[in-house]
């Protein structure tokens, strides 16, 4: 029988005073959720998501959870249209999303990026600005000044020139992050950024979703990891092929639900308050 655990927790902290001013002042631009309605995938014959319906906010950092081959990423995917849904329509200001794509920063697994691709940090986290600029143009000084700053917020200013095949697994993910700062987008997408990565990394990348989230950015974030991370999460998608519970995190997370996504006896640790 399988045995699900996390620990109890406290509630994670954010307040709007804390964050960079930047941030705090670009709050009013996305005010609006992704809509999910009856999405559907199949590879081949497998189906890998069945009728998922769920709404997720702006200015909420919100989880999609479940087991190993829940369909998880097949979510983020197919919202993206970097996989075809079978059914369904996926949202964004009344038009689906799939048309607004520059409106989105995606950071995909770490498996499927190309880590002996010669670029160097800065090359990386300039690539942000190519939608904005266009390819085979020079970057602005506002361009070289927004990749210095996102640079800067993960820590990886000293790190500018060194080729991202020579950063440790913690560093390539923040250079991604900052890429994605760099896009200056509504919607993040971040597939399982937290895996093989560092304490001191976790913390950064924490920090950084809370800041877009309290700016009224739309942050989704693949994770199946159900232990303390879990705790920086406002709202969940628990998924296993179908979805299995969707809202706050309090709401999603009982035992009834986690036994479902996960089965057997699940020990859970509420951290209602
Ligand atoms: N390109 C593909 N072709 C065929 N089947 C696929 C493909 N991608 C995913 N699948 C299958 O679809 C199901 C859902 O996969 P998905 O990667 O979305 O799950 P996940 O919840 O993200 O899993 P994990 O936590 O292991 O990354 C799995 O059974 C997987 O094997």
């Amino acid at each position: 029988m399988k045995t699900v655990s996390y620990p109890k927790f406290d509630l994670s902290k954010r307040k709007l005073g804390e964050m960079p001013l930047e941030v705090v002042k670009s709050s009013a631009n996305s005010a609006e959720a992704i809509n999910i309605a009856h999405l559907g995938v199949h590879y081949r014959t497998q189906e890998a998501l069945r009728d998922v319906n769920c709404i997720i906010k702006p200015g909420r950092l919100t989880g999609i959870f479940g087991p190993n081959g829940a369909g998880k990423s097949t979510l983020m995917k197919a919202m993206l249209g970097l996989v075809p849904a079978s059914r369904g329509t996926v949202l964004y200001h009344g038009k689906p999303l799939m048309q607004q794509l520059d409106k989105v920063a995606y950071v995909p697994q770490r498996s499927q990026i190309d880590w002996t691709y010669p670029a160097t940090v800065w090359d990386v986290v300039m690539m942000g600005r190519v939608k904005k600029t266009g390819w085979f143009r020079n970057f602005s000084t506002v361009s070289r000044q927004v990749a210095k700053s996102a640079l800067e917020r993960v820590g990886m200013t000293e790190y500018s020139d060194r080729p991202i095949g020579q950063l440790s697994g913690g560093q390539q993910q923040r250079v991604f992050l900052a890429r994605a700062l760099t896009q200056e987008a509504e919607i993040f997408c971040f597939d399982e950024p937290l895996v093989g990565i560092d304490q001191k990394t976790q913390s950064v990348v924490f920090q950084v979703f809370g800041e877009l989230a309290a700016a009224g950015k739309i942050v989704l974030v693949v994770n199946h990891d159900l232990g303390e991370s879990i705790t920086h999460f406002d709202d969940l998608i628990l998924l296993n092929r179908d979805l299995i519970a969707t809202g706050s995190r309090q709401q999603v997370l009982t035992e009834d639900n986690l036994s479902s996504a996960y089965g057997g006896k699940v020990i859970y640790f509420s951290d209602a308050a």
